[in-house]
Formats: structure tokens, C-alpha cells, sequence
């Protein structure tokens, strides 16, 4: 067991009452460990439970009926409420308990083919629960399930403890679950060959250093987690049911289908002795998939269980080298690194992981001046804005008068930025500020007194009708939110092209929104846990993500890249039908869809999707949330976490689905809402036809007329060749060939859908 936070001072008992278990506690403890792992009770109860309920029936003829019927009357007494005998538990008092995590007995039968064998096992556990609750302890950990055919009786079971309000509501129970099982043991495991005597053991043993099993194959790696999301669906992902991820077997390579994990709440990773390796000086190592994989999981602040460290498998270290190994895979974590490096985005979002916000709404609401105390820190954001002004000044004729209107200047950051680059480019400008907050632009007014010599003209008003004196050559806005246009951005600058010339410019010029799948249990349990009507599971967030994973793989086939464009703004826009006050007569040309379609390939479940912006402002300047492109684009930019768009309902996706993802963006003459839904599909052969023949094909696409970013390689269906079907295709409805069908895609067979969230905006809109 490992300790993160350096030497813990010894435990004190109650004098004269110290116990082996305290002697252990304070001995980890000594060694810089957090605590210890114990089981909770000891081989006289295996052995009285094995005697009462594994030798007591009917089914065999009995030599000896007088004893067997006591047997079996000791056993109804039990199950109709019996307690342990003394010596049959390793703890019996509170304080014993203290920094020590308990294991229910591993021999448990939860899952056994056999109905008597799982009933007496599941009152077992509740007995050892009920214990563990006595002695207040914090956390427990599960055995393992063993067979894949039971898992719905293990998931039961457990469940059934966790709604026990007999049970402390404060005891998290944590499922171990071997990362895999090799195939043998898996096959051995399926084929529901284990007795009552004993369950088939999913772990094989090894000498260290040696290679256990050749490399697992991917449904190795997927089954052990169907397993668990078994488990935590049917416990409806109560929050106190967590993960102990069992690392025994070597790890492949790919990290790729690993990642899932991530998405789980992972509390103990547990790591016997015997999974390191020697280094060359002989001192344990872990192998670098598995080093790779801890890094990672680290940053997450799992409680890593060491076992076997004292039993000296490697030549050099001793058992400190285990907990001194662990230490520095976290020190050397990239993530962890990254958020103890001060000006990075994980070092700014310490706090606000995976934490739900409410997006801003600066159009309906005034801003506090703390919410711009927090944007204004970004170190990226201004600099990127001040550059596209300087370059958008140096593109105008050199004698020219500009005149530069920053529409929604807030406390007037952009504002200072204008007057440098305006200082930096030499060019004559005259700088208007519009600002409709009434407080925010109190302070407009002090800054343009004390720090810009009155040089800025300043009007109070709502862009979309206050009057400005003279056009502008270019407008500066920054009104936007994590998925770009859901702070009303293209609302606003329609009000605001009124006052720009024909040959204007706006800075943004254009934003795009983007979309992934996304997977995390934290998120769905946090969207539960806000209400349990509908409305929240309506309602887009504002999230730092971390406990997640994205469950679109790169474009295959029909479906699009990983992450995908939903739509694009830009501004000015030359086809929308004015008024006589220069104002849209309706705002339908600022509604939205987009149907995207993305290849899963390996099984998942959907939770939401992860919502990301990119901005184009001007020449080559650019900024971007968009996980893929951030870091070339506007690197360490703080002002934006993605945007989160909760399924109300958890969606499974099997390997190699394709996900058919819906989102509309609809208006009415009050309000903006988003609404949004998901079907999943099969692809139930591998077309013969080749790709070419015109089904689809993926084309880049640039954003805009003078792109700055890397350019967007979207999806665009071509016409179907009906003539172009599989040789399979009678074995599956075709949808080329029905007038329902989707003329450009390839027969599918759907596994499941969502509801249509927010219908109307009834749970969530943004006030115009
Ligand atoms: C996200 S803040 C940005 C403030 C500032 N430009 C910055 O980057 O720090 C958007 C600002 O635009 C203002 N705003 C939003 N809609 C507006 C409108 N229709 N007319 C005038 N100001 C508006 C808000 O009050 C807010 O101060």
C-alpha cells in the first residue's frame, strides 16, 4: 500500500490493548505507506462456511444423515441471522479499523453456476459488509467477479448491499476487476465449469520478470470491463461503488483501448510484487506499458496497492523500492506535471475537474466583475486578439484613418489591447468601446480617464440597437462560449454589422463547433445527482474534463475523424434580409444542424458529448479548444473549458459501432436552444464493394475563405450506388433500397438510440 503524502504518525491504541493489526498499521505506516489492506475475516470462518453450506443437501447420498442434519440446521440458523464466532475475524474493534481498507473473503461465490452457493455467498457478504460498517471502516474491497455467464447474480448481490441502509451509507465498495484475463482463463471461466467447491481462479501465477501469458487479444481486454460496467449498471452507477483495477497480467502496448478506464472511478489499483521487473541493476521496474498506463491513471490520486513487496523478488531495493518506484511514476506523470506547472490550463483548472458549471450568459445576465477578474488572467487569449488587430491594421492602406469599434468590451481588456496594437502598427485609428453592462462599464470610464488619456469613445448600449456616430472599418468582439456561438455571438453581431462598412471587418471573421462521444461515469453520476427530473440531463455544462474518454476512433468506412465540425459562423454574412433599421427580420438564418457520424472501435458507454470551439479572428491567428489542435493554434489558453452535452440515459456502443449523432441549434423570436440525440449501428458484413464506388467520401473542407487553422476534414455523403450492394446485402434490410433508407450509406443495423434532448428548449435555452 502506498502512502502519497509522506510519513504518517504511528497509531494509539487504547493503552494495553495494542493488536497484531495495530503492529502492522504502524509498521506501513513507518515505511511511508497510507495504510493496509486486510481481510476481514480469516480460514475458521472459510472453513465453518464451507461446513455448513457447501456440505449441506440433498443432492448426494449421505453417510451420515444424523450429522448432516445438524449441519443443516446450523446453517438455517446462520442464514436467518447468524453472527462470527471470535476467532473467525482479524479486526474486531474501531480502532483496529483506522487506515486500514478491508477485503471481503476472495473465496466468496457470488457468481457460481450453483443457486445455494451464490445465496449463502451473497448472505456472507452482507455479514462481512455489516461488520466492516461496525468497525466504521471507509472503504471495502469485492472479490473479483469469475464468470462472465453469473455476472447479472455478482451485479445483484451487490447491489443489494449498497440500497442496505442496515449498511454505513459512507462505506465505498470497490469491485476488483483484473485489467484482463488471459483467454484461457476466461474460456476456463465461461464455460461455467466451477463447482461450489471453488470458483475457477482468473489469476495465474508467475516468476517476476518472466512474461505470464502471451499478448492478450482484444476481447481479452474488453471482456473484464464488460464485466464491471455489468455491475456498475445494475447498481444504476451508485456513487459509492468504485473500481480496485487489478494490474497482474503485463499490459499490451497500445494504450488505446486502455483508455477506457479512465472513464471509471477508479479508487485502488492494485499491483503485486510479482508484475515488476528487474532493471538492469535489479531493482523493480514496471514494464513500460504498464508504466505508461500508471502515469496516466495517477493523475486520478488512485491508492496504488502493493502486495508481496516483503517477499524480496527482486535482488536489489528491498521493499521500499516498490513505494519509491511508484512515487516516481507519479512525480514523472505528464498530467500530474502539468498541473503542478503554474500557467498551464491543469494547473489553472485545479478544483473545476469534471465539474459541472452553468455556461455564462453575458446577453441576458451582467457579468460580475470577478467573472472578468477570471478571464482576464489568460495569458493567450489578449495577446492573440492584440496580434489580429496589429495585422488587420497593417492590411489597410498606410495613409488610411481606421476606425476600430470592440463591440462588448467588458472591463476592457481588448480595449487596451487595440490601443497598443494601433501604438505598435503606427496607423491613425479611432477606438470605440460598446458595452451593455451598466457596472462593467463604470469601469470603461475609469480606465479611459486614468489609463488611456480619454483616447476611447465610449458608448453604453446593447449592440444590436444602440446608434454609433460613424461606421467602422473593423469590429472586435469576443462573445463567445465553449462550443463558440452559445453566448449569442452571431446574434449580437448581426445587431453590430449595422455599424460596419461594406468592406469591414470582424474580428472573430468566423467559429466553428465541434463534437466528440464521450464516456464518464463521474459526469453522468454528477448530472444524476443535480436533480432527478429531466432538466439536468437537458442542460449543456461547462466542464474541465479529466475522468473521461472519447469514444470516437479516427475516420473508417462511412464514419467521420474523432472529433467533428457540427457548423460554422461567419461574419459579416452577406445573405440574411434586413429591416429598415439594418436588423435580421427573423433569426432563422442563424439556426443550425448537423448529423455526424463517428467510428467507435471498442465498446463503451456513451454519456454525453464533449463540445469544443475554434475561433478564426484574422491572417493566421487563430484560437481553439479543440482537443486535437489547441496546442498548434492558441496553446495554454484559459478562458474556455469544453461544453458537455449529457445523455439523460447511458447509451452501450459495442466495438466497432458507428454513432449517429443529431444537434440542432433552434431559435424562436425570445430565445436559442440546442437539442440533441444519438442512434448506434452495426456494420453486419464487410462490403466487398470498393469505397471508390461512390458511397461517401471524406474531403477537406477549410473553414473559412482565408483559413488560418489546420483545415477540418468533414464527412460529405455523395449520391448512393444502389448498384453497389455486398453480395450479403439480402441478409440485411437495405437501406438503399427502401424509401426510408438514407441514400448514402451502407445497410446497418441499429443497436439503440437516445431520447431527443431539450425538445423546445423546455430545460435549457439562452435568452436573446
Ligand atoms: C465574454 S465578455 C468579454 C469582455 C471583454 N471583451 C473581454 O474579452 O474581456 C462579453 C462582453 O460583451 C458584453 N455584451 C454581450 N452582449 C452584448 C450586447 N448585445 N451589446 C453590448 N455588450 C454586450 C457583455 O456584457 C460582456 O461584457
Amino acid at each position: 500500500m502506498v502512502g502519497w503524502k509522506g510519513s504518517q504518525a504511528p497509531i494509539q491504541p487504547p493503552s494495553g490493548s495494542y493488536t497484531p493489526i495495530h503492529q502492522l498499521v504502524n509498521d506501513a505506516l513507518s515505511k511511508n505507506y497510507s495504510s493496509i489492506c486486510a481481510p476481514l475475516t480469516n480460514d475458521a470462518w472459510k472453513e465453518r462456511w464451507r461446513s455448513m453450506c457447501l456440505r449441506s443437501g440433498f443432492s448426494t447420498p449421505d453417510p451420515n444423515p444424523m450429522a448432516s442434519k445438524l449441519q443443516m440446521e446450523e446453517a438455517e440458523r446462520w442464514r436467518a441471522g447468524g453472527c462470527f464466532l471470535r476467532g473467525e475475524v482479524n479486526l474486531s474493534r474501531i480502532d483496529e479499523a483506522e487506515r486500514v481498507i478491508g477485503m471481503v473473503s476472495d473465496w466468496l461465490q457470488l457468481d457460481s453456476p450453483d443457486e445455494r452457493a451464490r445465496y449463502d455467498s451473497e448472505v456472507a457478504l452482507q455479514r462481512e459488509l455489516s461488520h466492516a460498517s461496525y468497525l466504521n471502516m471507509a472503504a471495502v474491497i469485492l472479490p473479483p467477479p469469475r464468470n462472465r455467464a453469473h455476472i447479472a447474480d455478482y451485479a445483484r448481490a451487490v447491489n443489494a448491499c449498497l440500497t442496505n441502509t442496515g449498511l454505513s451509507q459512507y462505506m465505498q465498495l470497490s469491485v476488483r476487476i483484473p485489467i484482463y484475463v488471459p483467454s484461457q482463463a476466461v474460456a476456463q471461466a465461461g464455460t461455467g465449469s466451477s463447482t461450489r467447491q471453488g470458483a475457477p481462479a482468473l489469476h495465474t501465477k508467475s516468476p517476476p520478470g518472466q512474461s505470464i501469458q502471451s499478448a492478450p487479444t482484444e476481447v481479452d481486454l474488453i471482456a473484464t470491463w464488460e464485466m464491471w460496467d455489468t455491475i456498475k449498471t445494475i447498481c444504476e452507477y451508485n456513487p459509492r461503488l468504485s473500481l480496485t483495477l487489478d494490474l497482474t497480467s503485463p499490459l499490451p502496448a497500445s494504450v488505446d483501448i486502455l483508455s477506457r478506464w479512465a472513464a471509471e472511478p477508479t479508487r485502488h489499483i492494485f499491483l503485486p510484487a510479482t508484475s515488476f521487473i528487474p532493471n538492469t541493476r535489479g531493482y523493480p521496474v514496471l514494464m513500460k506499458p504498464a508504466q505508461n498506463f500508471l502515469r496516466d491513471m495517477i493523475q486520478y490520486r488512485p491508492t496504488v496497492i502493493l502486495s508481496g513487496t516483503e517477499e524480496s523478488h527482486h535482488s536489489n531495493g528491498g521493499e521500499q523500492a516498490y513505494p519509491q518506484y511508484i512515487r516516481y511514476l507519479e512525480k514523472t506523470s505528464p498530467a500530474v506535471q502539468a498541473m503542478e506547472t503554474p500557467g498551464t490550463v491543469e494547473s489553472f483548472a485545479q478544483g473545476y475537474f469534471d465539474y459541472l458549471q452553468a455556461p455564462l450568459q453575458p446577453l441576458m445576465d451582467n457579468l460580475q466583475s470577478t467573472t472578468y477578474e477570471v478571464f482576464e488572467k489568460d495569458p493567450v487569449k489578449y495577446t492573440k486578439y492584440e496580434d489580429a488587430v496589429f495585422k488587420a491594421l497593417l492590411d489597410r492602406p498606410k495613409d488610411s484613418r481606421t476606425v476600430i469599434c470592440v463591440a462588448g468590451a467588458g472591463r476592457g481588456p481588448i480595449v487596451a489591447r487595440c490601443l497598443k496594437a494601433v501604438e505598435n502598427s503606427k496607423r491613425d485609428a479611432a477606438v470605440y468601446a460598446v458595452e451593455k453592462n451598466p457596472n462593467a462599464y463604470l469601469t470603461l470610464q475609469e480606465r479611459n480617464e486614468n489609463e488611456w488619456d480619454e483616447r476611447v469613445i465610449l458608448l453604453y448600449g446593447d449592440m444590436r440597437t444602440i446608434d454609433v456616430p460613424e461606421k467602422a472599418d473593423i469590429i472586435v468582439s469576443e462573445l463567445l462560449g465553449s462550443f463558440g456561438d452559445n453566448e449569442l455571438s452571431p446574434e449580437c453581431l448581426d445587431g453590430a454589422m449595422r455599424f460596419m462598412k461594406p468592406d469591414g471587418i470582424s474580428i472573430p471573421t468566423s467559429y466553428t463547433a465541434h463534437l466528440a462521444p464521450l464516456s464518464s461515469s463521474k459526469l453522468y453520476n454528477e448530472v444524476t445527482a443535480m436533480s432527478k427530473d429531466v432538466k439536468a440531463a437537458e442542460t449543456p455544462y461547462v466542464v474541465m474534463f479529466q475522468a473521461v474518454n472519447i469514444l470516437s476512433g479516427p475516420a473508417q468506412g462511412q464514419a467521420g475523424a474523432r472529433v467533428q465540425q457540427a457548423w460554422e459562423f461567419e461574419h459579416p454574412r452577406k445573405d440574411v434580409v434586413l429591416n429598415a433599421q439594418g436588423l435580421p427580420l427573423t433569426n432563422t438564418h442563424n439556426a443550425r444542424s448537423a448529423h455526424l457520424t463517428f467510428h467507435i472501435p471498442y465498446a463503451g458507454v456513451l454519456h454525453g458529448l464533449a463540445g469544443y470551439f475554434e475561433a478564426h479572428l484574422y491572417g493566421d491567428v487563430g484560437l481553439s479548444i479543440h482537443p486535437e489542435r489547441k496546442d498548434s493554434v492558441s496553446a495554454n489558453m484559459l478562458s474556455w473549458f469544453p461544453i458537455f452535452f449529457p445523455f439523460k440515459d447511458p447509451l452501450y456502443l459495442p466495438g466497432k459501432a458507428e454513432l449517429d449523432v443529431s444537434i440542432w441549434r433552434l431559435t424562436d423570436k425570445r430565445k436559442v436552444w440546442y437539442e440533441w440525440y444519438a442512434e448506434s449501428f452495426l456494420q453486419p458484413y464487410i462490403s466487398t464493394a470498393p469505397k471508390s464506388l461512390g458511397k461517401s467520401s471524406a474531403v477537406s473542407h477549410s473553414t473559412s475563405a482565408n483559413p488560418p487553422l489546420p483545415t477540418t476534414t468533414v464527412k460529405v455523403d455523395a449520391k448512393a450506388d444502389a448498384g453497389s450492394g455486398s453480395p450479403m446485402l439480402d441478409d440485411v434490410p437495405s437501406r438503399t433500397s427502401s424509401p426510408y433508407a438514407s441514400p448514402a450509406v451502407e445497410p446497418r443495423i441499429k443497436v439503440g438510440q437516445t431520447a431527443l434532448h431539450n425538445p423546445g428548449g423546455r430545460s435549457s435555452w439562452i435568452g436573446l
